[in-house]
This record gives structure tokens, C-alpha cells and sequence, in this order.
């Protein structure tokens, strides 16, 4: 059969490009400015009219410059941030994961990040080079939400001119290999800490509750992860808190900060579990690991551990390529796994996104 006639029949010979959305991170001390600028600038994040959201971002990205270096210094990322490694590290370990799933298939993973390079026009234009058959969105996101995964697939919808039929996969929630691995690393800490009372702190990024009333499922999603991670283990003493609060507006709480003041008056050690991240970075390897350390030895908290994130681990990739090949053999809107389901006020995806 010749090739053409091959991808019909969804037997082999397609191209298909999965794209990996994350933020993205700087590369070094001076890309961190324009880095916060772009995120300051984004709609998504300060919902303001364009020209008074420019100044904005340009006034808070230079505010936070010095000491945004300052944090991205901390970590071994030479000024900048891991991020873009990790993220690379995940873009190989799936694409040969999807070589074995899709035999006769040629499966390429590119990264699209939303606020500093490799960014979503860039990846757009190789993307297209690469000529695709099928293109699969795929947000690191595991919750959605219109800060992140909506932003970025308006960004790609924007800026991709190039051929195939995309879909995009808009969350995973309770995705298997998501649970199963964080579930996991719980219950070894806990197995090790038999002896002390501790409190498993479910810490997920915050956004303003402003956009949870207007209907954005991020805090309902998390909720989601946290109750399935929660159900493998059975019962145990645990907390859903928010971190990296940044501006003036109210964000959802109770904020990582107080859980771990609450967990230091109730005389519990504290096991921290980044519930929204899939890889390491800056509000992981710096906010968790020394800021919030910091404050829970000022506490009493003790043990203060965190969990690693499901970074490389096999069930989460393979939960990542399950979702890309379920996405390849869908028409319609179906939405990907059971946590995540078409009646989410805000998931507006139409799974299948566009014709070829
Ligand atoms: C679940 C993932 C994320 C959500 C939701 C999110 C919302 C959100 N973020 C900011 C502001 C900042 N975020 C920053 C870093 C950062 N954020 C995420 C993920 C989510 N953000 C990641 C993965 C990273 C790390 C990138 C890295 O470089 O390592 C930063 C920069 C760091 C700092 O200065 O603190 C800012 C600023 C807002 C305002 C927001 C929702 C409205
Ligand atoms: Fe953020
Ligand atoms: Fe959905």
C-alpha cells in the first residue's frame, strides 16, 4: 500500500508532530527581564487593555528583575532556568516511547514554550517544515487552565500556518501515570516515616480566584489530582495549598506559606507534593526547596520533605503517549481520560481542533 493510503487507514506512514507546551524559563541573568516581560504582557495573565498592559509588564518585569536573578541564580541552571533541559529530556523520552507505540509512523516531539525560547512562532515554523500528517497539542500541564494551557494553544493556534490535522489533549488530571508515580513517592516517604505525625501538603501553583469565579476548572482539576492521589493511599492527613502568589489581587488559598505555619502549630512534620508541575524548575528547586525550607525550620516543621516531580518516570511518559495515541484516533470533541470531562465550563477544546 502506498504511504498516502497507508495514513488513511491509520495503519503507518503518517508524520506526526506532538508538540510539548510548557512556560518556559530564561536562559541566563539577562533574558530574566525580557522573560517576566513577556509573561506580564500575556492577556491571560493581566486581563488589561493592550497599551496599559504593556506598561504594566514593563514596569513589574523591571521591578522584579534583581530579585528574580537572585532566585534563578540559586539553582545549577547557569543564571537561567532548568526548565528548557528538563523539558527536552521529556521531549526524548516520549518520541521513543511513540516509536514503539506507532510502528511505521514517523513521530517527532517538538517544545513550545509560551514566554522565552524555543518560543510557540519558532516551534510553529519547524513544525511546519517537518511537513506533518497529524499534529497533537500536548500542554505540560497536567491541570488546565486559561493561565497556561488555553494561553498557549491560542499562541500556537495564532502562529501554526503549516499542514495536517491538529488536536490538541487538554489535561490529564488524573491521568494514570500521573497518580500512580506521585502516589508512589508518598508512600515510600511514609513507609520511612512511620514513627512522627506527618501531613501531606499538596502544593499547587496559585492563579487569582478573580478567574476560577469566571469559570477557569484549574482549582476543580487540582482538586481532581489531589482526590485520586488521595484514594490510592487511603486515608491520610492532608492539605490542598497555593504557592508563588505574586501581585496585589486575591489568589486561592490557603496559600503553601500558611499550610506550613498551620502544620508547624499542629506539631506535624510535612510532606510537600508539587501537584501541578511535571518537571523541576524554579518554584520547585528554589521556592520549595529554600524558601518554604527556610520557613518551616523558622516553624518547627519537622521532617519538611517534598516529593520529586514525575519528571522522567515510565508510567507518566507512557500515560503522555497513551494520550497522544487516543488523541490520533478520535473525531469529534473527546476529551482524554475520565478527569477530564466536556462539561468543564472553561475547557472550550474542541479536541479535534481543525481539518487538514
Ligand atoms: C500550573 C502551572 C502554572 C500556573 C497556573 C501559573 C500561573 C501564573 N504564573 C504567574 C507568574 C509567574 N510564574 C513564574 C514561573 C513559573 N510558573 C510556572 C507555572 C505556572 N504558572 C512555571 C513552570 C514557572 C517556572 C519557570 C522557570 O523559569 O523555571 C514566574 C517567574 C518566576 C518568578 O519570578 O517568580 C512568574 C512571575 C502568574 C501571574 C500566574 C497566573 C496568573
Ligand atoms: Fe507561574
Ligand atoms: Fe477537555
Amino acid at each position: 500500500m502506498a504511504s498516502a493510503s497507508l495514513a488513511e487507514a491509520g495503519q503507518g506512514g503518517r508524520r506526526i508532530a506532538v508538540v510539548l507546551f510548557n512556560l518556559g524559563g530564561p536562559d541566563d541573568a539577562a533574558s530574566v527581564k525580557p522573560f517576566l516581560f513577556n509573561l506580564f504582557n500575556d492577556p491571560a495573565i493581566i486581563g488589561l487593555p493592550g497599551f496599559l498592559r504593556t506598561r504594566l509588564a514593563k514596569l513589574i518585569s523591571s521591578r522584579r528583575e534583581t530579585s528574580a536573578q537572585a532566585n534563578y541564580a540559586m539553582m545549577d541552571a547557569g543564571g537561567g532556568s532548568p526548565l528548557l533541559s528538563e523539558t527536552r529530556r521529556q521531549a526524548s523520552a516520549l518520541e521513543a516511547v511513540l516509536a514503539s507505540a506507532l510502528p511505521g509512523d514517523e513521530v517527532q516531539t517538538f517544545i513550545a514554550m509560551r514566554y522565552w525560547h524555543p518560543l510557540t512562532e519558532e516551534t510553529a515554523v519547524d513544525v511546519a517544515a517537518f511537513g506533518p500528517d497529524e499534529v497533537v497539542l500536548l500542554p505540560l500541564y497536567p491541570q488546565f487552565s486559561t493561565t497556561t494551557t488555553q494561553s498557549s494553544l491560542k499562541a500556537w493556534r495564532e502562529a501554526y500556518a503549516g499542514s495536517g490535522r491538529s488536536r490538541a489533549i487538554c489535561c490529564y488530571p488524573q491521568g494514570g501515570g500521573w497518580i500512580e508515580t506521585q502516589a508512589e513517592e508518598i508512600r515510600s516517604i511514609l513507609a520511612e516515616t512511620r514513627d512522627r505525625p506527618i501531613r501531606i501538603l499538596f502544593s499547587a501553583h496559585g492563579i487569582p480566584e478573580k478567574l476560577v469565579a469566571k469559570g477557569d476548572p484549574y482549582q476543580e482539576q487540582i482538586e481532581t489530582t489531589v482526590a485520586a492521589i488521595v484514594a490510592r493511599l487511603g486515608e491520610v492527613d492532608h492539605r490542598i495549598c497555593y504557592q508563588s502568589r505574586v501581585g496585589p489581587m486575591k489568589w486561592l488559598g490557603p496559600s503553601t506559606p500558611e499550610a506550613i505555619a498551620e502544620a508547624g502549630r499542629d506539631g506535624v512534620g510535612a510532606v510537600v507534593v508539587p501537584v501541578a508541575f511535571v518537571s523541576e524548575h524554579i518554584e520547585t528547586l528554589v521556592e520549595l526547596d529554600i524558601e518554604y525550607r527556610h520557613l518551616a525550620e523558622r516553624t518547627g516543621v519537622a521532617p519538611y520533605i517534598r516529593t520529586p516531580t514525575v519528571s522522567l518516570s515510565e508510567p507518566f511518559i507512557a500515560m503522555l503517549s497513551d494520550a497522544v495515541v487516543a488523541s490520533l484516533g478520535r473525531t469529534g470533541v473527546a476529551p482524554y481520560g475520565p478527569g477530564c470531562r466536556a462539561s468543564w465550563k472553561a475547557c472550550p477544546f474542541q479536541h479535534q481542533e481543525r481539518a487538514a
